[in-house]
């Protein structure tokens, strides 16, 4: 899986600061050409593990290799391959928005006219360019969000490392996001996602690892994970004709809402099996009002995960 195109592959990673064991025991791939998102509570080791990644932090013990390199070992070699974007910009207060680009560019070892093109090229990506000149500080916490990713794109990495990318923006530059993440894995880039909003993941990631406690608890593709057992919510005109369908083809569900908003959960195997009982619903003459997945397909995965939900 990793190659000179730059997948991560990382084995019994671990990690403490003092007593605190932040990382126990993490196994996690990432492929080129794919977005894999890292999901897990707050405090669980996400950001831990992505320091290590960028070569920022050391492992205790475990292997990592990022494009084939150990970051310990290698850390520049890492950084080379690396884009970072931490979960805040990061204090650079005097400098414009272009400035920021343009002296990080210089730390990656860009020529000026090279770093200044890609700058502005970047700017316009993000939809900053109104703000080109303008001091970082002067940014709102989603205009910076979306410096940072510019930032952590300078150089073109063949690897994206980004922490709770979405964190702080508006709904349009959401979508950006996703596409921009979308194109950049079409391309052939190793895009590693952390995020806490598990129903965006659904429409940006390929495959997802689970993580809780400092330890990899589950590692899927979107496609399992949109294939498993799921809940769906169902409303009907009267809902006394959705009970007495369901109970004749033995079909267990659970009142949820209130007398206002109320709908029963079903557990359906398969997509299969809702197309199946939608068409059977609707022949049957229940006026269904409403059916649908209760949450999104990783978003389900987590909540089947035991291990520390709070
Ligand atoms: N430098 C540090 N010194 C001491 N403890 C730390 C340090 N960095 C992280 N930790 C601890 O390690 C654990 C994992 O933290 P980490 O930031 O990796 O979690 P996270 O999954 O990214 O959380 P969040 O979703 O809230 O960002 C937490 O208990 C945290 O308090």
């Amino acid at each position: 899986m990793t190659n000179e195109f730059g997948g991560i592959v990382v084995h019994a990673a671990a990690r403490s600061f003092g007593s605190v064991q932040a990382v126990r025991h993490i196994d996690f791939e990432a492929p080129p050409g794919e977005v894999t998102a890292l999901i897990g509570p707050n405090g669980s080791g996400k950001t831990t593990l992505l320091l290590i990644l960028a070569s920022l932090l050391a492992v205790d013990s475990g292997s990592v290799r990022v494009g084939g390199i150990d970051p310990v070992a290698d850390p520049q070699g890492v950084r080379r391959l690396v884009g970072w974007m931490p979960d805040s910009l990061g204090r650079w207060d005097s400098l414009s928005a272009l400035e920021v680009l343009t002296t990080t560019g210089a730390l990656y070892g860009m020529r000026p006219e090279e770093r200044t093109a890609r700058a502005h090229e970047l700017l316009e990506t993000v939809s900053l360019t109104e703000y080109t000149r303008q001091p970082a500080r002067v940014l709102s916490r989603g205009q910076q969000q979306r410096l940072s990713l510019a930032r952590a794109l300078i150089h073109n990495p063949q690897v994206l490392l980004l922490d709770e990318p979405a964190s702080g923006l508006d709904p349009g530059s959401r979508v950006d996001l996703r596409t921009l993440l979308r194109t950049l894995a079409a391309a052939g880039k190793t895009v590693v996602v952390s995020s806490h909003v598990l129903s965006e993941l659904d429409e940006i990631a390929d495959r997802a690892v689970f993580i809780s406690r400092g330890e990899s608890v589950r590692s899927q593709t979107l496609d399992e994970a949109g294939n498993q057992v799921r809940r769906y919510n169902i409303q009907a005109e009267p809902m006394s004709a959705l009970a007495a369908e369901l109970s004749g083809h033995g079909m267990r569900f659970e009142e949820r809402g209130d007398s206002r908003r109320l709908e029963y959960q079903v557990m359906l195997d398969s997509t299969q099996q809702a197309a199946w009982l939608l068409r059977t619903l609707v022949l049957a003459d229940v006026a269904v009002t409403a059916f649908a997945p209760a949450g999104g397909a990783l978003e389900e995965t987590y909540m089947s995960l035991d291990t520390d939900r709070r």
